[in-house]
C-alpha cells in the first residue's frame, strides 16, 4: 500500500528587532493557533549569545550557520511560528531557500517604544546598548515578500488577532491541499 502524503504547512516567521515582541507575540500566536512555537534564540551557536553579551553585533558570517539552522527548522512543514529577527533581505532569501512559503510578520514600532520594552524586560545575553545596530541592520519587508507590517504599539492580543486576520485575507498559498489519508505534520 502506497504511504500517505505528508503536507507542509505554512511556517510563520516573527521578525524584527530586539524588544519588538519577537517571542512574546509568537507564543501567544502559537496558543491561539495550536501550533508550535520556536525560538529562534535557542538556535544561536554559544559564540553568537557570548558576542550579544558581550555588546558586539553579530555579523553576516556570525548569523549565516543560525540562519542556516532556523531554515532547517522552518522546513519541517509543521507549520511552526518561528520567532527570528530576519533583519535583512538577504536573511529571509535564505530562509525562503528552505521554506519558500513562509510568511514573514514584520514587528515594527518607535525607537522610543523599543527602547522602554528593552528597559523593561530582563533576557539572557542580548543588551538594551545592541538597539542602534538592530535599527540600521533592519531591512523592512519590501512589498514583493510574502508578510505583513504589524504595530507594536497594539496589545499583543491585537497582534495576534491581526496576523491570523492577515493570514487568512492573505492569497491562497500552494502548500498542497490536505486529502483524506494525508499526514499532516
Ligand atoms: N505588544 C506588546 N505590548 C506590550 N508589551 C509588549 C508587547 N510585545 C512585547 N512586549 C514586551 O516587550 C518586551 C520585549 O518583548 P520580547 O522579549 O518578546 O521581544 P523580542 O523581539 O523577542 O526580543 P529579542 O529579540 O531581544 O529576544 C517584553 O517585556 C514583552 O513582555
Ligand atoms: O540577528 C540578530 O542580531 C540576533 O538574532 C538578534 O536579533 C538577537 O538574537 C535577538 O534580538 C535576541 O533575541
Amino acid at each position: 500500500m502506497d504511504s500517505a502524503p505528508v503536507v507542509t504547512l505554512q511556517p510563520i516567521v516573527l521578525m524584527g528587532v530586539s524588544g519588538s515582541g519577537k517571542s512574546t507575540v509568537g507564543e501567544r500566536l502559537a496558543a491561539a493557533s495550536g501550533r508550535v512555537f520556536i525560538d529562534g534564540d535557542d538556535l544561536h551557536p554559544a559564540e553568537n549569545k557570548e558576542k550579544m553579551a558581550a555588546g558586539i553585533p553579530l555579523t553576516d558570517d556570525d548569523r549565516l550557520p543560525w540562519l542556516r539552522r532556523v531554515g532547517e527548522r522552518l522546513a519541517v512543514g509543521d507549520g511552526a511560528i518561528v520567532a527570528c529577527s530576519s533583519l535583512k533581505r538577504a536573511y529571509r532569501e535564505l530562509l525562503r531557500e528552505y521554506a519558500p512559503e513562509a510568511y514573514f510578520a514584520l514587528l515594527s514600532g518607535t525607537r522610543e517604544l523599543l527602547e522602554q520594552r528593552l528597559a523593561g524586560r530582563h533576557h539572557e545575553y542580548m543588551p538594551t546598548t545592541l538597539l542602534d545596530s538592530q535599527l540600521a541592520t533592519l531591512e523592512p519587508l519590501d512589498s514583493d515578500e510574502r508578510g505583513g507590517v504589524f504595530d507594536i504599539a497594539r496589545p499583543v492580543d491585537d497582534l495576534v488577532a491581526e496576523i491570523r486576520a492577515a493570514l487568512a485575507a492573505g492569497e491562497p498559498v500552494d502548500i498542497g491541499a490536505p486529502a483524506e489519508g494525508d499526514i499532516i505534520c
